[in-house]
């Protein structure tokens, strides 16, 4: 079984009825989705907030029922999402698919995260790669002039020839540092920058990771 589906998949299994989860966006949490779409015509009663277009998309083909962000009086039981890299301290890289200003709200309104991966995102230093910056359109030169002083190769997201815009609105600079020893420093200082809405680092955030291998097994190890 594709490592992918098997993390996906066992994400499902901590769902249950009457929750309120978040769905991240991503080839992992995917699998969780479809899973989750055939528990829901099984008789599962759960409501959704999707982290992105992409995900509400599939959430609405799958028969999730969505929850509108301004109904929600108290926060997620659950939300689960990938990730680009994770460290042995289960810090986080994530916005490889754009949608990390939302993917890290929702999250934060999350009583519980779960990170589905395949092993080959388990490092042992975050920063091969490229850091997700969001950005504000307007001055993203200058912007990318100071990520640069912070020691990266700042480098903004295209598509198809012309900027990739977020859901937001936003660009993204993918910023390559190499290696980030202190990522929780670095969230500080990124975020500090007028021009930057958010950054790709989750620091402790993440309450269990689910790792899937080729074979199909998957492991899990608590978070942070
Ligand atoms: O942060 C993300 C999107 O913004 C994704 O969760 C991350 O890029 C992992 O994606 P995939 O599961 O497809 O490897």
């Amino acid at each position: 079984m594709d490592a992918k589906k098997a993390a996906g998949e066992k994400a499902a299994e901590y769902i249950s009825d009457g929750m309120r989860i978040g769905l991240g966006t991503g080839s992992t949490v995917y699998w969780t989705i479809v899973r989750l779409g055939e528990l829901v015509k099984e008789g599962l009663r759960i409501e959704a907030v999707p982290t992105s277009v992409q995900t509400e998309k599939l959430a609405r083909e799958a028969g999730i029922p969505l929850l509108p962000l301004a109904r929600l009086q108290a926060p997620l039981d659950l939300t689960v999402d990938g990730a680009d890299e994770v460290s042995p301290k289960d810090e986080l890289i994530k916005g490889g698919g754009g949608a990390l200003l939302r993917e890290k709200l929702i999250a934060s309104f999350s009583d519980r995260f779960i990170v589905v991966v395949d092993h080959s995102k388990c490092v042992s230093e975050l920063g091969r790669f490229p850091l997700p910056v969001e950005v504000v359109p307007f001055g993203w030169e200058m912007t990318s002039k100071q990520l640069r002083q912070m020691g990266c190769e700042p480098v903004l997201r295209m598509r198809d020839g012309a900027p990739f815009v977020t859901d937001n609105g936003n660009y993204v600079i993918d910023c390559r540092f190499g290696s980030i020893p202190n990522p929780g420093e670095l969230t500080v200082e990124l975020n500090k920058l007028p021009g930057v809405v958010e950054n790709g680092l989750f620091v402790n955030m993440a309450d269990l990771i689910v790792v899937g291998h080729p074979n199909g097994t998957v492991r899990t190890k608590s978070g942070t």
